[in-house]
């Protein structure tokens, strides 16, 4: 039995094809966070450089868990042009390492919104096309839409995990969600937050049921996520940012700094506000913390948009948001609901090519070298985050956006 099996083995092992014989990947990590490190990478096969780029992902860590397959044979099923497609897996038998290939995404939202801040901290503005929050909109609703009546949850929205295709790709301007859960080892919220690799991990597109210890995730906390990318969007600044604890270990969802950023945006929740508020496992905690949340009285969501960022609070734009920041998550939109919200019927309507025919202005991400890949090097929590900041940053040096040479304005 044994000698037939390992004779058969080999058969097998011949025939696989290995990663490293399809793929170029040498040199070229652009990215790498808690699910693992990915390579912008070109088929060894076709010598053409027309051909498109592919996203080489390499999850962390060996072997096939449950929820890693379960999330593989999901992302196979699952085709929509707002989602990232999965064009192939690799098992690499050797070193029980997985490998996912997906159509690369020259942009993300993170380095977008990062690219327009500085652009504004030099004073000189980018301007965009009217439709342009409205249109990435638009389409993330779109993929989130089909992914909840396919009952997949994200679980974990941020800009970084919102793509948009190049200039060279045949579908430039579009929007793919990606890193579909994939992130989460275990379905539960409750599970250790220091991930696999201890690059922080940010807290503030968490709803606050998540951070009050609600026990399951739901189609509302993606919404809420959501709402929280549109208010970055249109102010180029996380809404509930919190400064990080160097190394959150703790396995607690309740964040009290998080809290009391969200109740000095929207102010406190009131009874009538959140029904079912008392009866979450934290509620203790927070009336600990924060007693009726009277300091919190005049602040509110509509307060905070028209005197940070002049927006008015009967526009078709601040009332969506408001509907998708509902602090009680039975009040939130569902994704179909908020697609049929006036401010998508209005115009200007969103486009197909979030960038409509524009010059795009990002540079295509950098190579990243491998030294800071040391694990065992304590400082590496630093230089992991840091070393991607730099990587934008040494983006925005090799397009001096404070000379003269401006980059190519939209209303032009
Ligand atoms: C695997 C990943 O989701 C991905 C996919 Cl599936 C397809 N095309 C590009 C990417 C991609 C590459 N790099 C980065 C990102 C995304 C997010 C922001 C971080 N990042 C860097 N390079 O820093």
């Amino acid at each position: 039995r044994a000698w037939m099996d390992a004779d058969f083995r080999r058969q097998l092992s011949a025939q696989r094809e290995r990663v490293e014989d399809a793929f170029e990947f040498e040199g070229r990590k652009v990215g790498r966070g808690s699910y693992g490190q990915v390579f912008k990478t070109k088929p060894r096969s076709c010598a053409d450089a027309s051909a498109g780029d592919y996203a080489l992902k390499q999850i962390e860590g060996s072997g096939l868990s449950m929820s890693a397959c379960r999330e593989i044979a999901l992302l196979r099923e699952l085709k929509h042009p707002n989602v990232i497609s999965l064009k192939q897996v690799y098992l690499a038998h050797e070193t029980r390492q997985i490998w996912l290939l997906f159509d690369y995404a020259e942009h993300d939202l993170w380095r977008m919104i990062n690219f327009h801040a500085s652009a504004k901290k030099c004073n000189s503005q980018v301007s965009l096309p009217p439709n342009f929050t409205k249109s990435i909109m638009h389409q993330i609703l779109c993929g989130i839409h089909y992914l909840h009546s396919n009952w997949v949850l994200h679980r974990d929205l941020k800009p970084a995990n919102i793509l948009v295709m190049g200039a060279t790709s045949p579908e430039r301007g579009r929007v793919k969600i990606a890193d579909l859960g994939l992130a989460r080892l275990f379905h539960q919220p409750l599970t250790p937050l220091t991930e696999i690799d201890p690059v922080v991990v940010t807290f503030w597109y968490r709803a606050p049921e998540l951070l009050l210890g609600a026990r399951h995730y739901t189609k509302a906390i993606d919404l809420w996520a959501i709402g929280c990318i549109m208010a970055e969007l249109i102010t180029d600044k996380p809404l509930f940012y919190c400064k990080q604890e160097e190394d959150i270990k703790t396995s607690s969802p309740y964040n009290r700094d998080q809290l009391e950023r969200i109740f000095s945006v929207m102010g406190f929740p009131s009874q009538q506000d959140w029904r079912d508020l008392p009866h979450l496992p934290k509620y203790g905690d927070l009336v600990r913390n924060f007693g009726t949340g009277q300091q919190y009285a005049r602040f509110s969501l509509g307060r905070h948009m028209s005197r940070s960022f002049g927006m008015s609070e009967t526009s078709s734009e601040f009332r969506l948001l408001s509907r998708l920041l509902a602090m009680d998550p039975l009040r939130r939109p569902s994704a179909r609901e908020a697609l049929e919200d006036r401010y998508f019927l209005e115009e200007p309507r969103p486009a197909a090519d979030v960038f409509n025919d524009f010059d795009i202005p990002y540079g295509k991400r950098d190579f990243i070298s491998d030294s800071s890949d040391n694990k065992d090097d304590p400082a590496r929590l630093h230089f992991a985050s840091r070393g991607r900041h730099l990587a934008v940053a040494s983006q925005q040096q090799q397009r001096p956006i404070c000379s003269q040479q401006l980059p190519h304005r939209f209303d032009s």
